[in-house]
């Protein structure tokens, strides 16, 4: 085989529509909010005007509006890590810089309540999509100034509404239904606050390609105090998620992203 046959991902079909989540170059803002699951991208276009869905392929579902004078895209990863970072990859190619995620994620420490705000200074790597872009060692940290705007925002936002915010590392992890009540009291005492399946891939290939990237999730569950939304349904999860997708947009906005 001639070396100039292989196909080199890192600069193929960079500027044409994307394969996966099916934009182009000029489709969308600097700005993405991202929540795992497509139906939930809706719920950030609750907040704006002039909203427009773009994509939906596979689980990559793209609207873009404005809000507060600002250019807003919402794109789903799915979930996981591969899915994650394909979106990342590709979003990049179409003229995002900042990536927000919005999305759910359970609970690791005592005191950390099914709806709660969880803010996430960085993510323990325990999935194989960031292995294969580098070193095992490489940190998955978010941007650091889209990280404490979160906060900040979330914990003005507090005063208000009386909801709950904690900030800490999270976990990303890769197989929902291997995670063992072994594998979460090692989290627990490691200190981890919260476990959810995609920081990681989104900070990691953030932080390699030049870009931002941080997290806000709503709690959806305590896997140490056996607390959970998901037998309720997602009403109470739901004002969760709306708490975090405003605080990512008055994030984004006071921060120009
Ligand atoms: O609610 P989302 O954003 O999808 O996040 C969490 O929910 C899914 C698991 O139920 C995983 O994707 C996990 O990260
Ligand atoms: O990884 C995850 C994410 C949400 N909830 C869980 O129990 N695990």
């Amino acid at each position: 085989m001639s070396e100039s046959t292989i196909v080199d991902k890192s600069t193929a079909g960079r500027d044409a529509r994307q394969y996966h989540i099916g934009i182009a170059p000029g489709e969308v803002g600097t700005v993405a909010l991202m929540p795992g699951d497509p139906f939930r991208v809706p719920f950030v276009a609750e907040f704006l005007t002039e909203v427009r869905e773009v994509a939906h392929n596979r689980e990559h579902r793209t609207m873009t509006g404005m809000y507060k004078g600002r250019l807003i895209t919402a794109t789903s990863t799915g979930m996981g890590c591969p899915s994650t970072a394909i979106a990342v990859e590709e979003l990049a190619r179409v003229g995002v810089t900042s990536f927000i995620r919005v999305g759910s994620s359970a609970g690791l420490q005592p005191g950390v309540a099914p709806g709660d705000l969880l803010v996430s200074e960085g993510s323990l790597r325990n999935d194989g999509t960031t292995a294969a872009y580098v070193h095992p060692g490489y940190p998955a940290v978010p941007d650091l100034a889209i990280t404490s705007e979160l906060e900040r925002v979330a914990r003005e936002l507090s005063e208000v509404t009386g909801r709950s915010v904690h900030a800490g590392l999270s976990a990303s992890d890769d197989a929902f239904y291997a995670e063992g009540p072994e594998w979460i009291s090692q989290l627990s005492e490691m200190g981890i606050l919260n476990v959810e399946m995609e920081a990681s891939a989104m900070y990691v290939v953030a932080r390699l390609r030049g870009l931002r990237a941080g997290m806000i999730c709503a709690c959806s569950s305590n896997l140490v105090a056996g607390e959970s939304l998901y037998d309720e349904g997602n009403a109470r999860l739901k004002d969760g998620w709306m708490a975090s997708i405003e605080v990512a947009l008055d994030a984004a906005v006071n921060l120009e992203l």
